[in-house]
């Protein structure tokens, strides 16, 4: 169900939580981390979710033994490489990786401006050996607050040209978008895109807040957008993006049952809606999974899915130059 002659995108894909369960053993040995297992089979339930979780918080300590092991800046830009390279595999011609710098950091007290200059090194030597593009999106992880989150966007900003856009992850009702105004004020004096992780956990309002206050382009997850008329009517109207994460919304418990995703009703409703993996690695899935099962188990025909394949590039944080040449090198 994946149109071959259309770009295949994934715009929104964590890349410490896409951290290989092999590269996790390698590390760990490599820093003399203990580890919960020694081996890849026993390790797999201690980094990925083999069973749905209550909650987002829950779900979120699932990527915490992949950011345990970065023990040094190779290690940090042997993931973003790594990563590249898996996205490159699953047949991506595009990706927007994201990454929260302050968590690659925190287990070792790396410095996170390095952080963020070993991952725009790994992914441009990633681009270098295969055949995808990638733009970058760095993460202010609201879960460990606002100075940490202050941090963060100062690291990212030491690298501005590297990165694209800045996000807002972690637990969304712990820590709601209010309390990161002057953040970004910040980020879009510098120029920054704007995208957020919001009507996930919290509801309808905290998308509105992400639009109004945050300045966000584009939302991830925004499943609680289909309990409010007036906002489904404005994303559609403003072009206002919706990255989906199927998988992730089940293994959360965001949506209870994907017959019950929103995803088909955002399509229906002309908002540019789009399909994406969250985590890959620790979900155990990839974007194929997503448009080939995930998506008829959401309701969506051939017509939607094929429309959410080409919303991906329509909403990617291109220039139209920039996207008309990734839709002719595709097309052949
Ligand atoms: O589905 C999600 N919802 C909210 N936050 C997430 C999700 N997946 C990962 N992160 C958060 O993103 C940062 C790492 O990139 C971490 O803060 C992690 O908790
Ligand atoms: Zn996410």
């Amino acid at each position: 169900m994946i149109d071959a002659r259309l770009p295949l995108t994934d715009i929104h894909r964590h890349l410490d939580g896409n951290i290989r369960a092999a590269t996790i053993l390698d590390l760990g040995r490599e820093f003399n981390i203990a580890l919960p297992a020694n081996s890849l089979e026993a390790l797999r339930p201690h980094v990925q979710v083999v069973e749905n979780q209550p909650d987002l918080v829950s779900f979120l300590q699932k990527l915490d033994w992949g950011v345990k092991v970065l023990g040094s800046l190779e290690a940090c830009r042997r993931v973003a490489l790594e990563n590249v390279e898996d996205a490159a595999r699953a047949g991506i011609h595009y990706a927007e990786l994201r990454f929260s710098p302050g968590y690659m950091a925190m287990n070792h007290q790396l410095p996170i401006a390095g952080v963020v200059e070993a991952v725009i090194d790994g992914v441009r030597a990633g681009c270098q050996q295969h055949n995808i593009e990638v733009r970058l999106i760095g993460i202010m992880s609201r879960t460990f607050g606002e100075e940490a989150c202050l941090n963060e966007l100062e690291g990212l900003l030491a690298h501005r040209d590297g990165i694209t856009a800045v996000d807002l992850a972690g637990d969304e009702l712990g820590f709601p978008g209010s309390e990161f105004l002057s953040h970004f004020n910040r980020a879009r004096d510098a120029g920054f895109r704007i995208t957020v992780h919001a009507g996930e956990a919290a509801g309808a309002e905290s998308i509105w807040q992400a639009i109004r206050e945050l300045g966000a382009e584009r939302i991830g997850h925004g499943v609680k957008a289909v309990e409010d008329p007036a906002l489904m009517d404005f994303l559609a109207a403003q072009g206002i993006g919706i990255e989906s994460c199927l998988t992730s919304n089940i293994q959360t418990s965001t949506v209870a049952h994907l017959s019950h995703h929103p995803l088909v009703k955002f399509l229906d409703h002309g908002i540019l809606a789009t399909l994406n993996t969250d985590d890959p690695a620790v979900q155990g899935i990839e974007i194929a999974h997503e448009y080939q099962v995930a998506a008829p188990q959401a309701g969506l025909t051939a017509e939607h899915i094929r429309t959410a394949q080409e919303n991906g590039l329509k909403i990617a944080f291109l220039s139209e130059e920039e996207k008309q040449r990734i839709r002719q090198r595709v097309a052949g």
